[in-house]
């Protein structure tokens, strides 16, 4: 039974769309509801939970993780010979113009990621949920539309490396979607340097990954001046150097793709610095119940008036009540990228306006939270809060 009542703010959380941010929101509503005992939800106003879609669960191909465990078995990593008969037979990622190779196995949490097998991102979900079946997507985009059309009850998408920093298309894809974050995993990323068999270091002309692990990995690549090829997902580049039997080129990726493509580490823990984390954000349909029982936290988006100080007015609302910001970030808005001074104005000609996000280490369920958010929504042109989850405590 749906529990109901009004809430938090003076003022409103807003579930505003790119459509809406010329516009000021104007009054706060909450209606915190509860899904079912055991997975209480939270559903802010206006929030479409998209129930009336079907699942598609139907008709698709079988289980990526037996799939995978099968194919694992079969590679002999000293026989290159054999390495990759069974491509073929691996889950086909998920994409917007294709959703036919949706999961089949109904019993296991799914949960969607960018890449394909033995991607970073998939140890991610799986640390997350380790009885998980894995979604592999071609896109961050698509990753986000499997929630949205209940192909997976998850996404599990990485948003910041403590090396390689923002994943800005990320930031950018959560205001796009109206997907919850309800929980963050750290992940300590070991870059391995990976290369078919029986290929030396020495031979290696350029180097296939992610640009994040290349970017990460950038003291070993310049020592060894290999040039670098950027491609979609780590595990995509181990999948197509595998594939191609490409003998001038190495991968940076993980050391489960080297035992799912079948190819040799030539190298690990080759990142610049032995502390490599990517945090993770866990993003589904419905908002969780913040709690005060345990550590969590708040991400919220907002954009400002121009004008000075009004940045540091919107930052004094959480230092006035002692809370602690972990991440700020700021996004161009795209549909009013660039805004030109009156003539009249002898100033600078042009300038640009900003979204701000901002994790804090509250709760939503904490008075403090509710009157900061109440107090920055007084002046901010638009807020909305993108998720209250638990902390993750790494490892
Ligand atoms: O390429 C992968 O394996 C990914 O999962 C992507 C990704 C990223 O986007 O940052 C994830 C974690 C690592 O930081 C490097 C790459």
């Amino acid at each position: 039974m749906a529990l109901k009542f009004s809430s938090v703010l003076g003022g409103a959380v807003s579930q505003l769309g790119w459509e809406d941010l010329g516009s000021k929101p104007s009054g706060v509503v909450c209606n915190w509801g509860k899904g079912t005992a055991e997975t209480p939800s939270v559903v802010f106003s206006g929030l479409s939970t998209h129930r009336g879609i079907k699942s598609l669960d139907d008709g698709n191909p079988s289980n990526p993780g037996t799939e995978l465990q099968g194919i694992v078995d079969k590679v002999d990593n000293n026989d290159s010979g054999r390495i990759h008969r069974d491509l073929a037979s691996f889950p086909k990622p998920l994409s917007v113009t294709d959703i036919s190779a949706a999961p089949k196995d109904g019993t296991k949490v799914r949960i969607s990621y960018k890449g394909v097998p033995g991607a970073y991102s998939e140890d991610a979900a799986l640390k997350a949920y380790p009885h998980c079946e894995t979604v592999p997507c071609d896109e961050f985009e698509d990753a986000f539309k499997a929630v949205e059309l209940w192909l997976a009850e998850k996404a599990v998408l990485p948003i910041e490396n403590s090396l390689g920093g923002s994943i800005h298309r990320n930031y950018d894809l959560l205001l796009r979607h109206r997907l919850h974050i309800v929980g963050e995993v750290q992940l300590a990323v070991n870059l391995c340097l990976l290369a078919i068999p029986g290929v030396g270091i020495d031979q290696l002309r350029r180097v296939l990954s992610h640009p994040q692990a290349l970017a990460q990995s950038d003291i070993i690549l310049s020592k060894l001046g290999v040039s670098r090829e950027n491609v979609d997902d780590s595990a995509g580049a181990a999948q197509y150097v595998a594939s191609h039997g490409l003998r001038d080129a190495g991968v940076v990726a993980s050391a489960r793709a080297a035992e799912i493509y079948g190819l040799n580490i030539l190298a690990e823990r080759i990142q610049d610095d032995f502390d490599n984390i990517t945090r993770f954000l866990v993003l589904a349909r419905d908002p969780i119940i913040p709690r005060t029982n345990k550590l969590f936290k708040t991400s919220i988006v907002f954009t400002l008036e121009e004008g000075p100080g009004v940045l540091f007015k919107a930052l004094a609302v959480f230092a006035l009540r002692d809370i602690n910001l972990t991440k700020i970030e700021s996004r161009p808005q795209r549909k009013k990228p660039l805004r030109v001074v009156d003539d009249s104005n002898t100033g600078s000609a042009k300038y640009f306006d900003y979204l701000f996000y901002i994790d804090f280490e509250a709760s939503m369920a904490e008075p403090r939270a509710q009157t900061a958010l109440a107090h920055l929504q007084e002046f901010a042109t638009f807020l909305r809060v993108l998720g209250c989850y638990p902390m993750d405590s790494f490892p």
